[in-house]
């Protein structure tokens, strides 16, 4: 077993550890298999199922015209639940025979400041974590702890490899991680800096939840009883960049692009693929829309993302090698219309805090700085505080799922008399709330928002657009 992945959750089960099962079939990866952590006290399902099932599970293909791909994969070698066995996994991180450390383990899994961008050491678990002799359970206690050990051992750090779609992942996470080891002592803070390698990458498969529906598919289709299949979109990408001391599998021989600068690919997809279905999502949510593909279907929704596309996102990105952004774009709706994969406007709707400063807000300042047009991005945050009222247009509850919710819905519903109470939330947003020219088109789009609703004021942004070229 030569990989240890944390966070074995729909995405990696669709994505790296096909890679690594289509190396394994060509017979090129044997010493590549995959031992799957989870850390959070909500991996234990994900530990039954993998655990009842020797590791194999169902990765099902949907395609747009209805036909179904199948396959049972076999990378997930072990499945270990940190909390049943800290000390297990430790060891297992600690194997010489470990050369890489994948994560999958969201945005928010990365616990640092979105305006600063520095690691926020203040968080309980982590305070907790980084006392002498702690029995770790975050990401940053195992990881740390475990490079500790190799390192007294005398054995070369594992290499770190995030899957996340954070911008600059790979250093982000070398920020992270090495701001955690100087907590516990500085000095193995500067070695996990400067001795860890930590590759970026651009990684993009459309995953939504698994559904008791699919569970259904797969026993009537393929006659397998699955506790936890795995479904996705046919596309898949991933470009990363090829920094591994200690070696690695022949991930181009999957279909992975190696790089030397993947910067320009995640700033395309998380720009265009990600802050695009916040674009979708909450928009989508408010006109009625439960499912991606059917906020799309409707013109005047397709309409203003591919506008947000054309006119905020891309002035922001930088030349792609080898794409052509414009088919790359068409592809998208395409990709988000895929009727089958049924990706839930709830999906993309939850841990906004996490998502919107990361993916929307850069694109925001870069406009900002270069004179170009905010008004799209600005009605996407608004309608992002529109959402977080908790409330829809007919009044009933909407489900905010979001780490900070218990502070976000009480300032969201203060905006119907403080306007811009929302967006003064300097932690989410930094100075956006002093930007007289975003703030204009913020309000404009949320008393549009509070007036006659998303999908009037939706049909009006798009009716600017077409009024002003
Ligand atoms: N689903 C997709 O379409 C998709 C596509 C590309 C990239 N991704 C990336 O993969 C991540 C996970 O997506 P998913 O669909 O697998 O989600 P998921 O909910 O199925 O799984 C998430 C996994 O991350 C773990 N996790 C969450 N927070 C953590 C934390 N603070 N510390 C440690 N572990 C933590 C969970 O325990 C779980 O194992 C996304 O946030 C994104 O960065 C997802
Ligand atoms: O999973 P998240 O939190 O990174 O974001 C939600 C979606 O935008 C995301 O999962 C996309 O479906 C994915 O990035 C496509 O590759």
């Amino acid at each position: 077993m030569g990989i240890v992945h944390l966070g074995v959750g729909g995405f990696h089960r669709a994505h790296q550890a096909l890679a690594i099962d289509d190396l394994l079939r060509r017979g090129e990866a044997r010493e590549w298999g995959i031992c799957g952590v989870g850390l959070l006290p909500g991996d234990a399902a994900m530990r039954d199922a993998l655990n009842s099932q020797d590791g194999l599970y169902t990765l099902v293909t949907k395609h747009p015209d209805g036909r179904l791909d199948a396959r049972v994969i076999g990378s997930l070698v072990e499945y270990l639940f940190a909390p049943d066995d800290p000390e297990a996994v430790l060891e297992r991180l600690a194997d010489p025979a470990t050369r890489i450390v994948s994560l999958t383990i969201t945005e928010g899994g990365y616990n640092f400041d979105q305006v600063t961008g520095e690691f926020d050491a203040t968080t309980p678990a982590v305070v907790a974590d980084a006392r002498p002799g702690a029995v770790p359970t975050t990401v940053f206690g195992y990881v740390v702890e475990a490079l500790a050990r190799r390192r007294a051992r005398g054995l070369a750090p594992f290499t770190v490899m995030s899957c996340d779609n954070v911008q600059g992942n790979g250093e982000k996470a070398r920020t992270v991680f090495s701001a955690f080891a100087a907590l516990r002592d500085p000095e193995l803070g500067r070695w996990v800096h400067d001795a860890v390698a930590f590759p970026s990458s651009m990684v993009d498969r459309i995953t939504p939840v698994t559904t008791d529906e699919d569970r259904e598919l797969v026993r009537e289709r393929l006659g397998v009883e699955d506790r936890w299949p795995v479904v996705a979109e046919p596309f898949f990408q991933w470009v990363l960049e090829d920094r591994f001391p200690l070696g690695r599998p022949p991930f181009e021989d999957a279909g992975v692009q190696l790089v030397e600068d993947v910067e320009p690919y995640e700033l395309m997809k998380l720009r265009l693929l990600n802050a695009s279905h916040q674009a979708i999502a909450y928009f989508g949510w408010l006109s009625g829309y439960r499912y991606a593909h059917e906020a799309v279907a409707d013109p005047v929704v397709a309409t203003f993302v591919r506008d947000f596309m054309d006119r905020e996102a891309t002035p922001t990105l930088r030349p792609v090698p080898g794409v052509d952004l414009d088919a790359y774009k068409t592809t998208l709706l395409e990709r988000f219309g895929n009727p089958a994969v049924r990706d839930t406007l709830a999906r993309l709707c939850a841990e906004s805090s996490d998502r919107i400063p990361k993916w929307l807000v850069p694109v925001v300042r870069e406009q900002l700085v270069a004179g170009g047009e905010v008004a799209r991005s600005a009605a996407v945050v608004a309608s992002w505080a529109r959402y977080a009222e908790g409330v829809d247009e007919q009044g009933e509850p909407i489900d905010v799922v979001d780490r900070l919710a218990d502070e976000l819905v009480p300032l969201a519903r203060s905006q119907r008399d403080d306007p811009v109470a929302f967006l003064r939330n300097r932690a989410l947003f930094g100075s956006l709330a002093e930007e007289p020219r975003f703030v204009e088109a913020y309000l404009d789009a949320l008393g549009s928002l509070h007036r006659v609703g998303a999908h009037a004021t939706l049909e009006a942004l798009v009716a600017g657009s077409r009024r002003s070229g």
